[in-house]
């Protein structure tokens, strides 16, 4: 490859590659290398024979890797819990990424699964998942859902709100049934993220305050009044702990324990260590406060992934070793037991494992001004976009991408990857280095695509939705069918 420098339009992070068909293990999954022919190949199958099969833009999904990351997680925190609480139930958050299938290869491995609606529960039940090992989130779960929940039996549904609380006793008193409750909190911890994916500060719509909810004298006494009318706050009591309160007096609610999630992607540890350490020194004031030790404390998802070589993940190991000292260390502080811990990863199980390929199309070359002079910036247009990776629109998420179809010793130049909608915001690739040979018809891999990418693809411009392949033991199998125009059209009436 030629010799290159690094375009002043970069992001300091990115690096010119000194081998532009390299494959950073860190951001592609396991079963990802050069084919013996220069192609990217996903577990030997090379980039081109998938699209051939399947066409572009695909979401291809390895599954030996997802399994893999699945098993990790349940082992790591298995290992590092075991003297504490006697292990970990791992609860995949099935809002990254699920379809039957998938809900399948996770109770294979010994996983339980986290849906966060009615449409999640019914691919869960539909997979055969037994439902003790379901959990039903949501901050507005209708009385349908709530319903849904309680007679197919799942295991905990994880309440947001005294509203929620007080409708989930009617319900299950109604059915003639006790509902497994977990309160979802929230801890008051400001995590390192999008502000669009942190959900453990005060100021946002998630979970029960731990915080005490007096407003300030004089200041909104509407907003008081409104506020005690929609889910009854007491001032100088937290919503928490009036939540914990009403939960045990409910007949029908039985209160298994706490829950709390800070946020996504996610990669300093002190946040999870703060969070465990509230709601750890929160279940303590319960027992003094009524007498009970609640059995189960769930710590949320939100382990963070490498999209671009400027993450640096930590491995379930290590996130599983660290909290356990947390855990530890607090619990011997406050003299209890330690009650049942489990977890709620997604994007660190789902997101590596998948990858997209898409088809290179229009290319052009613009001139961008700069303080040190104007440098050229290339626009390479691929044949999806923001309706199958919005991540990078909604939250400024960068990826990678690499020639997927062939090696090439051109010179790397500063590109940016673009989809085809009616958007100039429409970005798959915000910054990579690419071969300066590209041309129409040579496919691009962006890894990481795993997570929150099927889940929140759109048909925005009636493009239809690409799709999935999983890949396992060097086989490749359609899970997801491309969608057609006859499905842009099946539900019009007329
Ligand atoms: C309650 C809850 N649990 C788990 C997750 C999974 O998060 P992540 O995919 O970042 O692990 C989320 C999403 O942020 C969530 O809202
Ligand atoms: N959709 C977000 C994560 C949200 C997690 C759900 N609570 C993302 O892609 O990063």
């Amino acid at each position: 490859m030629a010799a290159h420098t690094a375009s002043p339009l970069a992001p300091d992070w990115l690096q010119v590659p000194e081998d532009g068909n390299a494959l950073d293990p860190v951001i592609f999954s396991s079963g990802v290398s050069r084919h013996d022919d220069g192609q990217l190949a996903v577990q030997g199958i090379p980039a081109s024979q998938l699209a051939a099969d399947y066409g572009t833009p695909l979401l291809v999904v390895d599954e030996d890797d997802f399994r893999a990351r699945a098993r990790s997680f349940r082992d790591a925190f298995d290992a590092a819990f075991e003297d504490l609480c006697g292990g970990v139930d791992v609860y995949y958050a099935g809002k990254s990424f699920l379809v039957t299938p998938v809900a399948r290869w996770i109770a294979e491995e010994g996983l339980c699964l986290d849906t966060a609606s009615g449409g999640e529960l019914a691919v869960a039940l539909r997979a055969g998942v037994d439902p003790a090992r379901i959990g039903l989130h949501g901050n507005n779960k209708s009385d349908g859902e709530l319903r849904r929940a309680l007679e197919v039996g799942v295991g905990r549904i994880v309440v947001d709100s005294l509203d929620e609380l007080t409708r989930l006793a009617e319900l299950a008193q109604e059915a003639g049934l006790t509902a497994p409750v977990m309160l979802r909190l929230t801890p008051g911890v400001h995590a390192h993220t999008h502000e669009f994916i942190a959900t453990a500060h005060e100021d946002q719509k998630f979970g029960l305050s731990m915080a005490d909810s007096s407003f300030t004298e004089g200041q909104d006494p509407d907003l008081s009044a409104d506020a005690q009318r929609m889910d009854g706050p007491i001032p100088g009591k937290s919503p928490a702990a009036q939540a914990v309160a009403q939960a045990l007096a409910a007949p029908s609610i039985e209160l298994r324990g706490l829950h709390c999630h800070i946020g996504s992607q996610i990669f300093e540890a002190d946040g999870f260590a703060l969070a465990a350490e509230r709601l750890l020194t929160f279940l303590a004031a319960i027992r003094q406060d009524h007498g009970v030790e609640l059995e189960e404390l769930d710590l949320g998802g939100g382990h963070g992934i490498a999209y671009t070589s400027a993450d640096e993940p930590r491995a379930p190991e290590q996130i599983a070793t660290a909290l356990a000292a947390v855990v530890r260390a607090v619990c011997e502080r406050l003299q209890m037991r330690c009650p049942r811990i489990s977890i709620e990863p997604g994007r660190a199980i789902s997101g590596p494992a998948g990858l997209s390929l898409y088809t290179v199309g229009v290319r052009k070359t613009v001139a961008v001004d700069h303080a040190d002079g104007t440098f050229p910036r290339r626009y390479v247009a691929v044949d999806g976009g923001m309706s199958d990776n919005p991540r990078p629109v909604l939250y400024d998420a960068d990826y990678t991408a690499v020639l997927a179809s062939r090696t090439t010793e051109a010179t790397p130049v500063l590109s940016r990857v673009v989809g085809k909608h009616c958007e100039s915001g429409d970005i798959v690739v915000r910054d990579a280095y690419l071969p300066e040979d590209l041309q129409r018809g040579d496919l691009l891999a962006v890894p990481a695509t795993g997570a929150y990418c099927h889940a929140l693809s759109s048909n925005y411009n009636l493009l239809t939705r690409p799709a999935v392949v999983a890949v396992k033991d060097g086989v490749s199998r359609l899970i997801i069918r491309r969608e057609t125009e006859d499905d842009l059209f099946a539900r019009e009436t007329e």
